[in-house]
């Protein structure tokens, strides 16, 4: 097995007490893990430290085998991210945002074209190459910046809630698009509120319940909803005992 990523007793609290605390958890290449957890219980805290927006307050924190503090810009452009909004210059079009992430991303420019022309067509998106990102409806606007942080075929991809403003094509559109992403060997993991999205596409899903790593689901489980909620109530109520 080959780790992706790998957080070791990750803690970080906010001003005020919530955050999360000693979470392990790692990424395999190949493989697409969910993090499934209710509002609140810590999934973009999570995701911000593994990109390096947030430093943790403890733990280790490795990311394609270099320690998040010290990885430098070869690493992060191996990979691909959307933690809250996707990022999007609304003065570009589609294209030129893909362009420029590429570039950013260090991809040699005879190759940007042809990358960015497979992703158009990959999430269906060549109607908009020529429009303005902020004339995008709020879903073209989420395929946009799914495509950027895809494109490049990146090791390692974190999505947080990546198809919250996804209508149905593009919700299937996506999965095939990690799925073929996990096949080449790139780590996924990906946050999600929606059980059932989850269990269609993820090998391995990790329940999160007030910052705190709580149990796992099988994804071919028969009731995956009800065993979710008992993981969270268990965890919950000897939480509010201790
Ligand atoms: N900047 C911040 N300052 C203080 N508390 C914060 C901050 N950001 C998040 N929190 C708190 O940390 C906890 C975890 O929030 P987080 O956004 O990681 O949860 P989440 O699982 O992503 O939720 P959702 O599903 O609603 O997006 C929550 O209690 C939240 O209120």
């Amino acid at each position: 097995m080959t780790d992706r990523l790998r957080l070791t007793g990750v803690t970080r609290a906010y001003r005020g007490g919530a955050g999360v605390r000693s979470v392990d958890l790692d990424v395999q290449a190949g493989e697409v893990h969910a993090l499934v957890g209710l509002n609140g219980a810590g999934k973009s805290t999570l995701m911000k430290l593994m990109v390096g927006m947030l430093r943790p307050d403890a733990g280790e924190l490795a990311v394609l085998g270099a320690d998040v503090r010290v990885a430098g810009p070869d690493r992060w452009a191996r990979v691909g991210a959307v933690i809250e909004y996707p990022l999007a210059y609304g003065e570009l079009d589609g294209r030129t945002n893909l362009e420029l992430a590429a570039r950013l991303r260090g991809v040699p420019a005879r190759r940007i074209r042809p990358m960015v022309d497979d992703v158009l067509a990959e999430l269906d998106l060549h109607r908009y190459a020529s429009v303005p990102a902020r004339r995008m409806s709020l879903g073209n606007k989420q395929r946009l910046g799914l495509a950027a942080a895809l494109q490049h075929r990146p090791d390692l991809i974190v999505l947080d809630e990546p198809t919250n403003a996804l209508d149905p094509a593009g919700i299937i559109l996506l999965r095939e698009a990690l799925l073929r992403r996990a096949a080449d060997g790139a780590g996924v993991l990906v946050s999600s509120h929606h059980l059932d999205e989850v269990a269609r596409i993820a090998t391995r899903i990790t329940v999160i319940a007030d910052g705190r790593v709580v149990g796992r689901l099988d994804p071919d489980g028969v009731d995956i909803e009800r065993s979710f909620f008992a993981l969270v109530h268990a965890a919950t109520t000897s939480g509010a005992r201790s």
